[in-house]
Order: structure tokens, then C-alpha cells, then sequence
């Protein structure tokens, strides 16, 4: 981004930090301010750096209406757009801002005009527009969240157009368009998985703070957050979402785990292994421990029967896995302007 420009040096009059022009709304132009600094005065620059807006959270349900076999999409689209800003946050001058409320508009237009097939298509369809339709954007990011619902059944059969929401896991959706390329990336969110046994963890390192009893059969439980980056957008991302989630939920149950680090990792490998478009997993596993309760102050003996279930603090175990022949991701991962 470039720097603001500057007036030159101003009067010499101390003034807040972040203060960058007039007080009255009508303009704001970065300056160039004297500072206080070991009983000298030197003027200091500032410079915008990262930034992107645009409409956060839209709620979107779009209804398949045209069979008598209605089908729901439950969205929650948040847009964001890249490029020439510089003048909207220096200068108050709006002429290069698409409105934040012509970008939710878009995605209710668009949820008619091109339908809501998977969240990873729609949005590829708006960050596509944005970029290519709207002359000063530079790049576009679109993140999607799908809240499943199944269908009720009635009388033994599924109904047509009754749904009950699904308690289970947030599909996720991040696409980034820009001149660099396209990038897709898929993933899920709170998916509560629990194992009864199957868990070990012994042999860690010790110190004189250490009090953790080392197990050969413990209680693992977690919320999953998943990511997954392709590396092309030819994809059935319907038939991949259903596959990864397969894959994940059959080694965290199968594997004799002796950490959930190691659980993790043989979670992604198991999907970068089976899925040829996927080139890179990111994973976020809190560890929702489950301690055995001391009921043998009431003569009660626990056989790994009681436990509390305590909701923090929470181990927290992250890892990301990527194949050595990935392609850039450039701008994938980043979410928000140059925060977090
Ligand atoms: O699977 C685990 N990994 C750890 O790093 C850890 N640390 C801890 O106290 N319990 C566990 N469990």
C-alpha cells in the first residue's frame, strides 16, 4: 500500500497518537506530526497498510423450489474486497467504493441468478464478479459457512419440504480471487467427536511442575476445525466435503492414538493420501479433556466410568500438513486485512 502523503511538518502542538486530521468527519488526511521524543521534536510519518471492506455475516437461505422435492442451501456469506482504497481512508472519497451494500446485494441476486450448488461455487461465482465485473477491484474474498439441516421423516419416509437443523458440524468456504489466481478453500468447523477409549498418552516430558498421570486408555474428545486448499477449482466439491469428512472421523476413530498430535496428523495425511485436488490441511483440535472424578472419597470405586468434563482450559493442538509439490497459496489463507 502506498504511504499517506504528507502536508509537511505541522504546527508544533502534541497531539494523540492515531490522530490523522480533522475532527469534524469531513477529512482526514494523514499527516506528518510532531512527536515528543527524549526532549526533541520529530515529525512522524503514517502509513495505511493492509485493507479490504465489505459486508460481513449476510444470512441467506436459498429454497429449490421448482420440484415438488424442495431442497435448502442455509448460508452465511461474508464478502470482502481488495484494490485502490487508499483515497476511501485518507481522503474520505468514495468514488472507487463499490457499497458494502451492494455487495450483499449481489450475493441474494446471484443466490437466484447463478443458484447456490455448494458454498465453494457460489463463492467462486461472486469473488469471480467482483473482480472481473467491477472495474477497480484488485481481489475479492468471499468466506461461507453452511448450517446443514436434514430432513424430517414422516410416517417412515423423508419429507419433501420439512427440515430439522443438523446439531453437527459448520461447513466452511474461503475463496480468493486476484490477479495471482484462484483459490479455493473448503473445510468445517465444530465437529464433536469423542472416544471412549482408543487414547494413550504416556512418555511425556516431565519437570517439577509436572502432575499429569500418564494413561493407556483415556477419553478423547475435540471440536474439529478443519481446512483444506485445493489445488484446482475442477472440482464436486459436494463429493469431496462428504469423503474428507469420512476420512477424518474413520482415523480419529480407528487410530490407537498416543497423542492427539499424532491423531491429527494421520487425519490430514489420510486426506492429502486419498484426495488428489486437496494439497494442503490445516487443523485445529482442542483437546476437551475428560478427567476421571475422584469418587473414591465416597468409597466409590472409578473404573474410567465418571468423568468431569472440564470446558477450559482446553489443550489446544494445531498443525498444518501440505504436500512438497503445492502451488503457491499466495493469498489463500488470509482472512482479514493484515489482522490475525
Ligand atoms: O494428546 C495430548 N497432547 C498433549 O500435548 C497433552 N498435554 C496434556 O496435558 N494432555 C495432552 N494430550
Amino acid at each position: 500500500m502506498r504511504a499517506g502523503v504528507s502536508d509537511g511538518v505541522g504546527p508544533c502542538i502534541p497531539r494523540p497518537r492515531g490522530f490523522t486530521g480533522l475532527q469534524d468527519g469531513r477529512s482526514r488526511r494523514p499527516e506528518t506530526l510532531p512527536i515528543q521524543s527524549a526532549g526533541r521534536l520529530r515529525s512522524m510519518a503514517i502509513i495505511l497498510g493492509d485493507h479490504q471492506y465489505g459486508k460481513a455475516e449476510s444470512r441467506l437461505v436459498r429454497i429449490y423450489r421448482d420440484q415438488p422435492r424442495h431442497e435448502i442451501h442455509d448460508i452465511n456469506v461474508s464478502t470482502a474486497l481488495r484494490g485502490p482504497w487508499d483515497a476511501a481512508y485518507l481522503e474520505g472519497d468514495q468514488s472507487n467504493v463499490l457499497p458494502t451494500d451492494t455487495q450483499k446485494n449481489t450475493a441474494y441476486a446471484f443466490a437466484k441468478s447463478k443458484g447456490v450448488e455448494s458454498i465453494e461455487s457460489f463463492g467462486l461465482d461472486l469473488a469471480r464478479h467482483f473482480v472481473g465485473d467491477v472495474d477497480p477491484v484488485e481481489g475479492a474474498r468471499i468466506e461461507i459457512e453452511e448450517y446443514a439441516w436434514e430432513r424430517a421423516i414422516v410416517d417412515g419416509s423423508e419429507h419433501d419440504h420439512t427440515w430439522l437443523r443438523k446439531g453437527q458440524e459448520v461447513r466452511t468456504a474461503a475463496i480468493t480471487v486476484d490477479q495471482t489466481g484462484e483459490y479455493v478453500i473448503g473445510g468445517l468447523k465444530d465437529l464433536v467427536l469423542l472416544k471412549s477409549t482408543g487414547s494413550e498418552f504416556f512418555g511425556f516430558l516431565k519437570d517439577e511442575f509436572t502432575t499429569l498421570p500418564e494413561t493407556h486408555d483415556r477419553v478423547m474428545a475435540t471440536a474439529l476445525e478443519a481446512k483444506w486448499r485445493f489445488s484446482t477449482t475442477d472440482v464436486d466439491w459436494e463429493a469431496v466435503y462428504v469423503e474428507v469428512k469420512k476420512l477424518m472421523v474413520k482415523e480419529f476413530a480407528t487410530l490407537q492414538s498416543l497423542a492427539l498430535q499424532q491423531t491429527l496428523w494421520h487425519m490430514g495425511t489420510a486426506v492429502l493420501e486419498a484426495i488428489p485436488s486437496i494439497c494442503e490441511v490445516r487443523l485445529k483440535a482442542p483437546n476437551k479433556h475428560h478427567f476421571d472424578y475422584d469418587i473414591g472419597r465416597f468409597g466409590i470405586e472409578n473404573k474410567g466410568e465418571v468423568f468431569w468434563a472440564a470446558d477450559r482450559p482446553y489443550g489446544l493442538i494445531e498443525a498444518a500438513l501440505i504436500r512438497d509439490d503445492a502451488p503457491p497459496a499466495n493469498e489463500a489463507w488470509r482472512a482479514a486485512a493484515g489482522l490475525a
